[in-house]
């Protein structure tokens, strides 16, 4: 027997939309996102990929995916759970900022260490700045990181994938879990085995459903990398990579 687990990442955010960091800052899909959720629901209903049990971010680009896309599936009425860990990476001070601009300003080399090293964060957001999280009443009781890097996510996401999906997953249910892009690539880090220098060559496009069966003794992969269900996710990869430039 194997389980099934759905990665969603959100379509096209409006800040995805202008080349922007977003991170924590609770921006919502464009208009072409909202049309990629639903599409990414479309896809599971062809494929008779139906998730029982949702698990999403605290943020409204991953909440409001998975709604438009379980509609489609004609599965807007599974139960869900919502953690902050399941968040974006925290941006740190480059939260706001255009993605170009600052490749133009810092360089290449700063830039790609910025977006995908495994343990170098960007430099910290001040407290209280525009696009800081600092008293924001959803995380009351949980730290609120002010910048991480992807071993940082890794870290705050691995309790509750031991301690609340793997159970799930156990139950024989089909999970889904609607996310980020750079906390779908610390699950697939962990899943796939990738070590840390080959996740910086891993890009998750937004809005296509990403299928693994996980062996149920090892809950690993049964085919590493799992299986887009759109044909054409190889050229949104792309895209995510080339962000920047
Ligand atoms: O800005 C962000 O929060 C993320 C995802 O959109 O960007 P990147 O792919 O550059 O890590």
């Amino acid at each position: 027997m194997t389980y099934t687990l759905v990665l969603l990442r959100h379509g096209e955010s409006q800040w995805n939309a202008k080349n922007l960091f977003t991170g924590w800052v609770d921006v919502p899909l464009s208009e072409r996102g909202e049309k990629e959720a639903a599409a990414g629901g479309v896809l599971l209903k062809e494929e008779n990929v139906l998730p029982d049990l949702l698990f999403t971010s605290l943020l409204r680009r991953a909440i409001t995916t998975a709604n438009l896309a379980l509609n489609e599936a004609d599965r807007h009425w599974i139960p869900v759970e919502r953690s902050w860990r399941l968040n974006e990476r925290h941006y740190g001070a480059l939260q706001g900022l255009d993605k170009k601009a600052t490749r133009e300003k810092y360089g290449e080399e700063q830039f790609m260490q910025w977006r995908r090293s495994y343990d170098v964060p960007p430099p910290p957001i001040e407290a209280g700045s525009e696009f800081s999280q600092d008293g924001d009443p959803r995380y009351a009781g949980d730290p609120v990181p002010k910048t991480e890097c992807l071993k940082d996510v890794l870290e705050r996401l691995m309790p509750y994938w031991e301690g609340t999906i793997v159970p799930a997953l156990q139950t024989g249910k089909t999970v889904m879990i609607a996310a980020h892009g750079n906390s779908l690539r610390a699950i697939v880090k962990h899943l796939d085995g990738i070590s840390d220098d080959d996740i910086a060559g891993v890009n998750i496009p937004t809005g296509i459903p990403l299928v693994y069966e996980l062996d149920e003794e090892t809950l690993k992969p049964i085919t590493k990398g799992g299986r887009y269900l759109d044909p054409e996710a190889q050229a949104k990869i792309d895209a995510v990579a080339n962000q920047g430039k």
